[in-house]
């Protein structure tokens, strides 16, 4: 439904021109949920922006660079939008986004109702009278209680579980094809941070959208998606079913970020995060980006040659020299 392929961005800064994302590509299927998944800094938030044609101005998308939406009546090249007009259809209309902080999706100022109808209006055909009962029903699908007098309230008189209710609510009213959700559990408690994802989950069973969900903790990927993208410094550096990336993963930087997730079966299991820090993309490291971080590094081939995706089995990659190696030990470990 969505497919993105070799997918570059760059930004025009004052200290010259950075790259965030490199010659990186995935798919999303209807009805699946592709995980996207890196520490801060490595290019999960632009590279979702750009489905949305959402970047600042100084975004620069290089020239391989390409993103195509499939809808009923037809591909839609999202690259090659030009007027604002046309591209509301990956803004709210085909392709929906939901945030970390649910405030950025409300204006303060307007009741959740008017927001919600306004959208209905922009991107649908419905008169007001039907957009506002769409609304109400939508409200009441996602859990809120006595809908149709909390649609007239602000976003402030909402508890945090109930905005984030509110914007999946606003994001899903019309239909989209696409969800991105961008770290949108985050900054919720556990009990409604589970509710919120096992919400997620029923909806796209009932609506059979995509839905691209990014975060920096593999945990919650474990729980919510079908194939994962893991992101280092604008590279996918592994990508493969959710299981199958958990079980065996082989890429050492994949192999970091698990060890760094507590077991609560084995807490006195050590953990041990990647060292050090993500570099400025000013300062991308040559050969392959994690070179710098790797224990597995080889010196003179890692920080000079550029590691290819290995395929470790049907649809499982890694872009590692080490690939393969890293693999067979992690089977043998669970073996
Ligand atoms: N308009 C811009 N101009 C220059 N650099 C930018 C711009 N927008 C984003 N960047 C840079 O792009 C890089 C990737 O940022 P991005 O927000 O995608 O990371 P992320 O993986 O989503 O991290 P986080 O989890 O913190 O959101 C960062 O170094 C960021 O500073």
């Amino acid at each position: 439904m969505m497919s993105v392929k070799d997918l570059t961005i760059q930004f025009r800064t004052d200290e010259g021109i950075i790259t965030t994302v490199n010659e990186i590509s995935f798919d999303i299927a209807p009805g699946e949920v592709l995980g996207l998944v890196g520490e801060s800094g490595s290019g999960k938030s632009v590279s979702a922006k750009a489905l949305m044609r959402l970047n600042a101005g100084n975004a620069i998308y290089g020239p391989k660079s390409s993103i195509v939406l499939n809808l009923d009546d037809g591909p839609v090249d999202v690259l090659a939008l030009r007027r604002e007009k046309d591209m509301q259809v990956v803004r709210g209309g085909a392709v929906s986004m939901i945030f970390q902080e649910p405030m950025a999706s409300f204006a303060p100022a307007i009741s959740i109702g008017d927001q919600m109808v306004e959208q209905l209006l922009v991107h649908t055909n419905m008169s007001k009278k039907e957009a506002r009962e769409h609304s109400i029903d939508m409200l009441a699908r996602v859990g809120i209680s006595e809908p149709s007098k909390r649609i007239d309230q602000y976003a402030f008189e909402f508890s945090g579980g109930m905005r984030q209710r509110a914007m999946i609510a606003m994001a899903l009213s019309t239909s989209p094809k696409l969800l991105i959700a961008d770290e949108p559990t985050t900054a919720l408690d556990v009990t409604i941070q589970a509710q919120v994802i096992d919400l997620m989950k029923e909806l796209v069973d009932e609506y059979g959208m995509g839905i691209l969900f990014i975060t920096h903790d593999l945990g919650v990927i474990a729980q919510t998606a079908d194939r994962v993208a893991v992101m280092y410094l604008g590279n996918v550096i592994e990508t493969g079913e959710v299981r199958d990336v958990i079980r065996h993963p082989s890429h050492p930087y994949t192999k970091g970020l698990l060890n760094a997730i507590p077991h609560l079966h084995d807490l006195d299991r050590p953990l041990t995060p990647v060292p050090g820090d993500i570099p400025s993309p000013l300062e991308r490291p040559t050969g392959c980006v994690f070179h710098t971080r790797c224990a597995y590094a080889i010196p003179g081939k890692c920080d000079r040659e550029i590691p290819s995706p290995n395929t470790m089995s049907p649809g499982h990659t890694s872009a590692c020299f080490v690939a393969k190696e890293i693999h067979n030990n992690e089977a043998e470990a669970v073996a």
